[in-house]
């Protein structure tokens, strides 16, 4: 009989661009250990230059989670997989625990991933995994298609890039936690069941049973390849029409703002704006309406959305953070702060104090020179970051290194996003983003 988690397997090994060493994040449930013996299993088979590690993040949450850590590790050891039990020290917060254990998991991840030398980490999320995050990101943004790893209905990607460094991988996406108990089942290994899975407290489980009471099989679209075609066009729209003077300001021409219509176009300029807000998301669905008819009514004037001031002038359509609420940040010496959510700022020696409106008259002059309306260089000189160290005689420019941040994709960037985060990460001087070890819907497209 063929095995389809074993050919999950398979297929994903040979989806790499070259053999490497993969994290595997094994909770002890049954879809990370099907995982886990599974890549083995066909690395077995294989026996070329793959190699695996496996890591259990105890979030000491619960009073067996240690003991099932260790499990894991036994089972690994059977296996002559090296193992690494990974533990959430510290204090926890009291709500919103279980996005709080998801990042600190990743993070967690993320170091042992480098610490091991992984080329990527690969987890256990199955395809009803995939069907709750679809109804669950359905229950929230109603309306398809507008935003990053969080929201919209392409649900989960197969890959996806953490922190900028890692890359993690899902290659039971479109397995079913059935098909990954009957193959363990089969070959008499056992998992343990996390009880805050059906825990009713929490959305995902209340949802869990609410679905499998359900007939959904209409909700499993999968949209992958649409949202990667959506954001390959949303990239050139941005390169074709959108300029960005010193991650300060964008600038593009009235008549192709206008096209709010476009739904392509109209993520691409609120991302930009999201940017140049200093902003982890798009704005709200009726903040984007409003601004839609703002823009599309095409007369001078202006609109805040977002932290971002819309400035329709006769000359184009100038986009700038509000000068509203700009904070102060303190950063010790050899420290680093991210200033505003906008720039992250690392002191190369001296402490700094970093508040907005830099060096005026330069860098008006230099936006100026670039091409910007006076008024616009002005208010954007005003919103700009300030350096000062605490050293006298070294400039704010010698004493730090400053970045750009882009909070819709620095955490979590979904592999369909890849060349849309990237456009937006040349436009505001970044580097692209590095590519994923293996051949994706987005490596498909580039080649
Ligand atoms: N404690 C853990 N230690 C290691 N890996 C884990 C742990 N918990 C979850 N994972 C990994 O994440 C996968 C998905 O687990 P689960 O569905 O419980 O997490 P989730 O919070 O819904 O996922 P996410 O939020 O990351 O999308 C697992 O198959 C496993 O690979």
């Amino acid at each position: 009989m063929p095995d389809a988690v074993l050919d999950a397997a398979r297929r994903f090994l040979t989806s790499f661009v070259k053999p490497g060493r993969i994290l595997v994040a094994v909770s002890g449930g049954s879809d990370s250990m099907g995982l886990l013996f599974a890549l083995h299993s066909a690395i077995a088979e294989v026996k070329n230059g793959f190699s695996l590690a496996a890591c259990t993040v105890d979030h000491a949450l619960r009073p067996g989670s240690a003991a099932e850590a260790e499990a894991v590790g036994r089972f690994c050891a059977e296996l002559g997989i090296p193992h690494h039990i990974l533990r959430w020290e510290g204090n926890k917060p009291r709500t919103g625990i279980q996005a709080a254990a998801r990042n600190k998991r990743y993070e967690l991840l993320s170091v042992a991933a480098s610490a091991l030398d992984a080329d990527c980490i690969a987890t256990g999320h199955t395809a009803d995994d995939q069907r709750e995050t679809i109804a669950m990101r359905g229950a929230r943004h109603p309306v398809e298609g507008e935003m990053g790893e969080g929201q919209g209905a392409a649900g989960m990607a197969p890959t996806m890039l953490y922190a900028r460094k890692i890359w993690v991988l899902r290659p039971f996406l479109r397995i079913h936690r059935a098909e990954i108990r009957a193959f363990l089942n089969a070959r008499g290994i056992g998992w343990s069941d996390d009880p805050s899975n059906v825990n009713p407290q929490f959305e995902r489980a209340r949802l869990r049973a609410d679905l499998d009471a359900s007939d959904s099989a209409s909700a499993t679209v999968w949209s992958g390849a649409q949202r990667a075609t959506s954001s390959a066009r949303a990239a050139a729209l941005i390169e074709e029409r959108v300029k960005v003077y010193g991650a300060l300001v964008a600038e593009i021409a009235t008549a192709e703002a206008g096209k709010m219509d476009d739904p392509d176009w109209r993520r691409a300029l609120m991302s930009v704006a999201a940017v140049l807000g200093g902003r982890d998301h798009l704005p709200a669905r009726g903040t984007i309406q409003r601004l839609s008819g703002f823009l599309q009514s095409g007369a001078p004037g202006r609109m805040t959305a977002g932290r971002v001031v819309f400035d329709r002038r006769r000359r184009g359509l100038y986009l700038f953070r509000e000068p509203r609420n700009l904070p102060v940040l303190s950063i010790e010496p050899g420290g680093e702060g991210l200033w505003d959510g906008r720039f992250s700022i690392t002191s190369r020696g001296p402490a700094l104090t970093v508040s907005a409106g830099a060096d005026g008259a330069a860098l008006r002059q230099r936006l100026i020179d670039a091409g910007l309306p006076k008024g616009a260089a002005k208010k954007v000189s005003e919103v700009a970051p300030r350096i000062v160290p605490a050293e006298a005689g070294t400039s704010g420019g010698e004493a730090a290194v400053i970045e750009c941040r882009i909070g819709l994709y620095d955490t979590f960037l979904p592999g369909f996003d890849r060349i849309m985060a990237d456009a937006i990460a040349v436009l505001f001087g970044r580097d692209r983003y590095p590519a994923p070890p293996v051949h994706d819907v987005l490596t498909e497209k580039e080649g």
